[in-house]
């Protein structure tokens, strides 16, 4: 006997750049990722001007969602000239917040204020206390609220996670190298989200997220790690004159399983179109292929003889897991999940790992100097 698969029912915040990327990833038909058991609805979509988000449906989803073109749901999207309006739409059951970093705070709390749940876009938020404070509102209301790490879904991180935990492929692990930059300065304006101090910007917080999820996903959740935070976090900063940063290195222990975490992000250097993401391995390492945010293959290389210094490897092994859907609808079925089983917290992104992942930026912030302008954070650090 087959079931109804759940349907998550979409609302919008914002319609720009990712927003768009995120409706159309989601629209996918789910058989043709081999996903059953849900499928997703675009409910509403909501920008500060009606006639864009008219356009961004129009433009982005004309026929609705997955579950709108099947005829599973009979509701179409409906546009809203107002964030309100959608967190007031009673076919939203989810928000996607797709607004810009400074909003992230103030827009996921009008939604959970307004009972629904929330994907908040990464940075989840400014700071470590703005997420405490989204979380204590959505354990309060029993709200799902989940920052949007994409690439903690992806196919590929998945299976070098699986290789390096529960298949040993490269030994015990050692060294992680990642790095995901973009040679931005010079090209994107002082104004632009990503070097603009009033719209909080820097690579940090832009970039930063991914880097730092392999590192989280690689060594914090080595099962030898046994979750234990890193020990040491150290950073290097250069600063931009806009006050934001332009470029920052950071390096994190974890010494109950002697390994190092080192990551990059910055706006100097085009780097998303070779391999940035390494793993180095008592025994091997795994090189992984494509942009650190969106992997689709990684190469194995195994040393010859591991117990030989600096030896020579075996012929590398190339593993393709390349897919053709934009990567973001992986996060969304998993979000999906959740609401079906009634989970408010996603057990792969659990509100204390978000809560880390802010406190390494705030502590990499204040090495570096990066002070947010006043009245940009909601809720003050302690
Ligand atoms: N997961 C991923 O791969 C990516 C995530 N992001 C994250 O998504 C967020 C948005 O980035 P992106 O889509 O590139 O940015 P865009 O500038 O394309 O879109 C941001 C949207 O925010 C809304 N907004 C609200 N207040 C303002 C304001 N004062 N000025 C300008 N826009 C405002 C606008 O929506 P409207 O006009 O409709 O109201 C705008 O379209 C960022 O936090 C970023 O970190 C970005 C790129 C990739
Ligand atoms: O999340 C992101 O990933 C891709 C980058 O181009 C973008 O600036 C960033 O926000």
């Amino acid at each position: 006997m087959s079931t109804n698969p759940f349907v998550a029912q979409w609302g919008i915040l914002g319609c720009g750049w990712i927003s768009s990327e995120f409706v159309k990833d989601i629209c996918r038909p789910p058989s043709s990722r081999g996903v059953n058991d849900i499928s997703h609805a675009v409910a509403a979509a909501g920008s500060r001007s009606l006639s864009k988000a008219e356009e961004f449906l129009e433009t982005n989803i004309p026929n609705g969602g997955a579950a709108q073109q099947d005829g599973s749901v009979d509701f179409k999207p409906k546009a809203y000239g107002s964030y309100q309006g959608v967190i007031e739409d009673p076919n939203v059951n989810i928000v996607y917040v797709g607004t810009l970093n400074v909003c992230h705070y103030e827009d996921a709390k009008l939604c959970l204020d307004a009972g629904k749940h929330v994907l908040l876009e990464k940075p989840a938020t400014l700071n470590a206390a703005e997420w405490r404070s989204l979380v204590s509102i959505a354990r309060k209301k029993n709200l799902f609220l989940m920052e949007a790490v994409w690439t903690r879904f992806n196919p590929v991180l998945l299976a070098v996670q699986k290789a390096i935990h529960q298949e040993n492929v490269i030994g015990d692990v050692r060294c992680l190298y990642s790095d995901l930059s973009m040679n931005s300065l010079g090209i994107r304006p002082d104004s632009d989200r990503l070097l603009s101090a009033d719209l909080a910007g820097g690579p940090l917080l832009d970039l930063g997220p991914y880097p730092l999820v392999w590192s989280m996903m690689m060594l914090y959740h080595h099962p030898k790690n046994e979750k234990t935070a890193p020990a040491k976090i150290g950073s290097t900063m250069l600063l931009h004159h806009t006050g934001v940063d332009v470029a920052t290195n950071f390096a994190l222990t974890f010494p109950k399983i002697n390994a190092i975490a080192n990551c990059t992000a910055n706006l100097l250097s085009a780097t998303q179109q070779s391999q940035h993401t390494r793993i180095v391995g008592s025994t091997g390492e795994i090189l992984v292929q494509g942009i650190t945010s969106r992997p689709t293959s990684y190469i194995l290389r195994k040393r010859k003889d591991p117990s030989v210094e600096n030896g020579d490897y075996l012929p590398d092994k190339l593993v393709d897991l390349t897919f053709k859907e934009g990567g973001l609808v992986f996060e969304a079925d998993a979000v999906a999940r959740c609401l079906k089983d009634g989970l408010v917290e996603c057990p792969q992104l659990p509100w204390n790992e978000t809560e880390l992942t802010m406190s390494i930026f705030d502590q990499i912030r204040k090495e570096g100097g990066y002070k947010f302008l006043p009245g940009l954070e909601k809720v003050q650090l302690e």
